[in-house]
């Protein structure tokens, strides 16, 4: 039997391939006195050569498999190798204090970074430290003879294996190569297992121990439902992995006829079914899917793709995009939700012990008004190109959404001053995210048009547990009567003002949730494109008077998440 490694369940569908190992090599080394450096240069230029016509490859790979833009990033790379002043300087200190290549190098590029890395008003400069980083760590790499993961090189059918994927590592994985990846950290809800899941690469995250118990070129099953590797497997479980592929292949496909159906219960009741997106476009993924909408598209991830800050036309471009492809359906865009995990290279935040409690999202906003106006104005001229609404991420008091809505007010009494076309009925929500505000959502709901459950972050802060944290991810309870309250309070709430309640956290598409969502009278279902039609296909099914009952009793009766798991399967099965 094939040694197994377990973690979270982050991506369904089945992956077997050889490992690539993204992980970083030892890359240290000894100070050494040289004897001579014309040696010593020449094993410089070595390196540099080896590095450039590396870059070079690497780069016409990457404007070929992701676009020019993001190989834009490598041409900067080759032009710091043929910097004379920079290669100038490492080849002096060589001959002047008789060092090796390697500490010649550190030493310049150190000085270099450090340099750069204070000029903090200067957004292109600190950017530049970045390159330099890399650039020397791939030099360094050739002068030790090791050998630097390529993720733009990868050629054949892998399974990524890394100890964490951030958001920008995901968007450059080239889908037809990669097949499915596991990493040491993270949660369900973590930044890097909703990309997966947009991606529609099977996943498993926070194994604690891929990038140990895993060596290059192993092979690898992930089953991305179950959370379960398994390490260089037999050929009977090689077989059986292979059967778990094919079935679920089969299932997709039947799911896939429900494409052009409208949702509703089996009793005929209505829900919309809308789909999450962080780029326009990931848009083609949620038309393919059948979404009636796109209840969350996650603003900060243009802030993040791009290397300055955005302008308003860039911003409006995009927001068009997302809100004209959705030929008129609903596209509920989230204003810039940045801090915690999602950070910008170009707006450095202050360091912070807790960086998911501190300076984040609407916070921002509210602070840096003039991103803020910025933001809002390119959303209001976007409007008048299909049916935009608007929401405000992490509010946790009336005051905040107030003073955010006034902005808002005051951006668009302008626009309709000057006569600039905007949207007729811009409705304008919040992100219930925090415990305090659900708590009083009978007061926000008398001010806002719509709440967006957003579970992920509810759970972390209701559980105080870090949803990116392995180690606590048995505190992500979203059937906790705990939380069944909070949701059922805010949908409550939002109704007896006549107003509506989505929920864009991953818990809206978990189909142990659904039942008991649709019991609590949930508007809206918002969730990753891949999973609206097992969705659609499990509402069907599904009675709203008998999931209703089931809700009552998850939220009066039972004691624990174990206990609303029984319910639901006794309740549907
Ligand atoms: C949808 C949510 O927002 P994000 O995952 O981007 O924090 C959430 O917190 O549930
Ligand atoms: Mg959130």
């Amino acid at each position: 039997m094939a040694k197994q490694l377990k973690g979270i369940a982050a991506s369904d569908g089945v992956a077997i391939a050889k490992a690539y190992m993204l992980v970083d090599p030892d890359l240290s080394f000894d100070k050494k006195t040289i004897d001579n450096p014309d040696a010593e240069i020449k094993r410089l230029q070595d390196a540099l050569d080896a590095s450039k016509a590396e870059l070079e490859l690497i780069k016409s790979k990457a404007a070929k498999s992701l676009g020019e833009e993001e190989a834009e990033v490598f041409e900067a790379h080759i032009t710091i190798l043929s910097d004379p002043e920079l290669i100038g300087n490492i080849e002096d200190k060589i001959k002047n204090d008789s060092v090796n290549a390697e500490q010649a190098l550190k030493d310049v590029t150190d000085g270099f970074i450090e340099t750069f890395e204070a000029m903090t008003d200067n957004q292109y400069m600190q950017e530049r430290a970045g390159d330099i980083r890399d650039v020397t760590k791939r030099v360094l790499s050739h002068l030790l003879g090791v050998e630097l993961p390529n993720p733009a090189l990868i050629d054949s059918e892998v399974v990524v294996v890394t100890h964490d994927l951030t958001p920008s590592d995901t968007a450059q994985l080239d889908r037809k190569f990669v097949k499915g990846f596991i990493t040491d950290i993270g949660g369900r809800t973590s930044h890097s297992a909703i990309m997966s899941r947009t991606l529609e690469i099977p996943a498993i995250v926070g194994s604690e121990k891929a990038t140990t118990d895993i060596k290059a070129g192993d092979t690898i099953v992930i089953d991305g439902m179950h959370g379960l590797a398994l390490v260089n497997p037999d050929a009977d479980e090689v077989a059986k992995y292979q059967k778990m592929q094919k079935d679920f292949l089969a299932q997709k496909a039947e799911w896939e006829k429900l494409r052009d159906e409208k949702t509703s219960s089996k009793d005929g009741v209505h829900f919309d079914l809308a789909a999450n997106i962080g780029t326009p476009d990931d848009i083609k993924g949620v038309i393919d899917n059948g979404a009636e909408a796109v209840g969350l598209f996650r603003s900060e991830f243009l802030y993040m793709d791009s290397s300055e800050l955005p302008t308003e036309d860039d911003q409006f471009e995009a927001y068009k995009q997302v809100v004209s492809g959705m030929n008129g359906k609903q596209v509920v865009i989230r204003t810039m939700d940045i801090g915690g995990d999602k950070q910008l290279p170009y707006l450095p935040l202050p360091d912070e012990m807790n960086p998911f409690l501190g300076y984040r999202a609407i916070r921002i906003s509210l602070d840096r008004t003039d991103l803020f106006r910025t933001q809002l104005r390119a959303l209001l001229r976007a409007s008048a190109y299909g049916k935009l609404a608007i929401m405000f991420p992490m509010i946790a008091t009336v005051a905040e959404f107030k003073k955010a809505k006034a902005i808002f007010e005051d951006e668009k009494q302008k626009m309709v001053k000057a006569g600039t076309k905007i949207g007729d009925n811009i409705q304008v929500g919040m992100m219930m995210e925090i415990p305090a505000a659900a708590m009083i959502a009978d007061k926000l709901a008398k001010y806002v048009d719509f709440f967006s459950i957003g579970t992920n972050d509810l759970i972390q802060y209701s559980f105080a547990a870090d949803r990116g944290n392995e180690k606590v991810s048995y505190l992500y309870q979203p059937y906790n009567p705990s939380l069944l309250r909070l949701i059922k309070n805010t949908i409550d709430a939002s109704h007896k003002e006549g107003k509506w309640t989505g929920m864009c956290g991953e818990m809206a598409g978990d189909q142990t949730a659904v039942p008991i969502l649709m019991g609590l009278g949930l508007d809206e279902f918002s969730m990753s494109a891949t999973s609206v039609l097992k969705t659609r296909s499990l509402m069907k099914r599904l009675d709203t008077k008998e999931m209703k009952k089931l809700a009552d009793k998850a939220v009066t009766e039972a004691e624990t998440n174990d206990d609303v798991i029984k319910l639901v399967n006794d309740a549907i099965k």
